[in-house]
């Protein structure tokens, strides 16, 4: 049973629930182990390729897992030794790409209450999906506590990224709740059941698909130190005021992974999606070209020594430094304004891919990830 959702006679939600509130301690999910202190891990990569590089094995190394945006949504799955999962996100085929996550060690794959997982011994990738239902509070809670007790199961406590596709995401649900809100609430209710503590939360991307209710990957590690990074421009979103639906969205505008406690230079930050908000309003609604604007100069000051200051960390980080980037645009026709506009300023050097899906909010237009590797 790959796909999350309510039948007669099989709730997943009680049978995973109950399992875990017997069996998470409530113990602070990170801190430095000072056995670990001065540990050295190397750091997971992923590089963008073509769907048929990524099945034809021409991504060499050892493959955590293999993430389609393609035309369709299946999965996920082990195919050919791999975590392979299809996320509906192009409209055809010339669009599809494939994310391909590699590690520096022999990789083992598995499968844990309906979760799919990958992991080397420091890394773990775990990706599940969410059948369409008219409702997804309690799907979503029983999918995110099935990857979670994963990771606690398997000791990979620290979670860095999250990525969370979510069709008809602005759609009303059957109560009338916006989807997008109601995805919010079962990942704040399984946040909670596993004690996370806001500055906990992982960064993460919650973005419009064009198909297959709502599939999600994760990535976790066991001993890289994990920092969460807010920007200080821009409202912690597990603040977000009411307004925005029951329960605030969880995720942290960045995560900072580096090799060892110690290091504060050299690390990686996984940049969040990234919108035109500032404080927590959406700020140029229905202006495409002011929100591309404001997005970038969100993230060039998230990654600036000066907001990274509050974190101890300096690395010098301009827009040059984010690679593997993804801009989700709402609307096509606007896909080369909004391409011209990245090219402008990040680097020539940069592997940039557009999508063509809604966003969290209706009244954004445009969104933008990326990694600092
Ligand atoms: C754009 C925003 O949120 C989006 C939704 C997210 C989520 O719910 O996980 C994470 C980042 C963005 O994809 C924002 O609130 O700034």
């Amino acid at each position: 049973m790959l796909i999350f959702n309510h039948q007669p006679g099989r709730d997943v939600r009680n049978n995973v629930t109950g399992f875990i509130l017997q069996n998470v301690s409530p113990t602070p999910r990170r801190g430095i182990d000072m056995t670990q202190e001065q540990q050295t891990v190397d750091l997971p990569r992923s590089v963008f390729t073509g769907l048929a590089e990524a099945r034809g094995g021409a991504v060499t190394g050892n493959v955590l897992g293999v993430i389609n945006y393609t035309t369709e949504c299946t999965g996920p799955r082990v195919e050919n030794g791999r975590l392979t999962l299809d996320l509906h996100m192009a409209a055809d085929a010339g669009e599809a790409f494939a994310e391909v996550w590699t590690t520096g060690r022999e990789v083992v794959t598995g499968e844990h209450h309906g979760v799919v997982y990958a992991h080397d011994g420091e890394y773990l990738l775990v990706a599940g999906r969410i059948a369409p239902a008219g409702r997804y509070t309690e799907d979503t809670r029983a999918a995110y506590v099935a990857a979670l007790d994963l990771m606690d199961t398997l000791g990979y406590k620290n979670c860095f990224r999250m990525w969370n596709f979510i069709n008809d995401i602005n759609a009303d649900n059957a109560d009338g709740l916006e989807v997008y809100r109601d995805f919010c609430k079962g990942r704040a209710e399984a946040f909670e059941l596993f004690h996370f503590g806001d500055s906990e939360v992982p960064s993460a991307t919650g973005i419009g698909s064009l198909g297959g209710g709502i599939a999600f990957y994760f990535l976790a590690s066991r001993s890289a130190a994990l920092t969460s990074v807010e920007n200080s421009k821009q409202m912690a979103a597990y603040h977000y005021p009411r307004q925005y639906g029951p329960r605030p969205p969880k995720f942290a505008r960045a995560t900072y992974l580096a090799t060892t406690h110690t290091d504060r230079r050299s690390g990686q930050i996984y940049v969040a999606g990234t919108a035109s908000i500032r404080g927590h309003e959406t700020l140029h609604a229905g202006d495409i070209e002011a929100q591309v604007k404001l997005s970038l100069d969100n993230i060039e000051h998230l990654i600036s020594d000066e907001n990274l200051a509050a974190y101890e960390i300096t690395q010098g980080n301009s827009l040059h430094n984010l690679d593997n980037i993804k801009v989700y645009v709402r609307h096509r026709s606007d896909i080369p304004a909004v391409r011209r506009m990245c090219e402008e300023r990040f680097s020539p050097n940069a592997h940039i891919q557009y999508l063509n899906v809604d966003v969290c909010r209706a009244d954004l237009l445009v969104e933008i990830e990326g990694i600092v590797a």
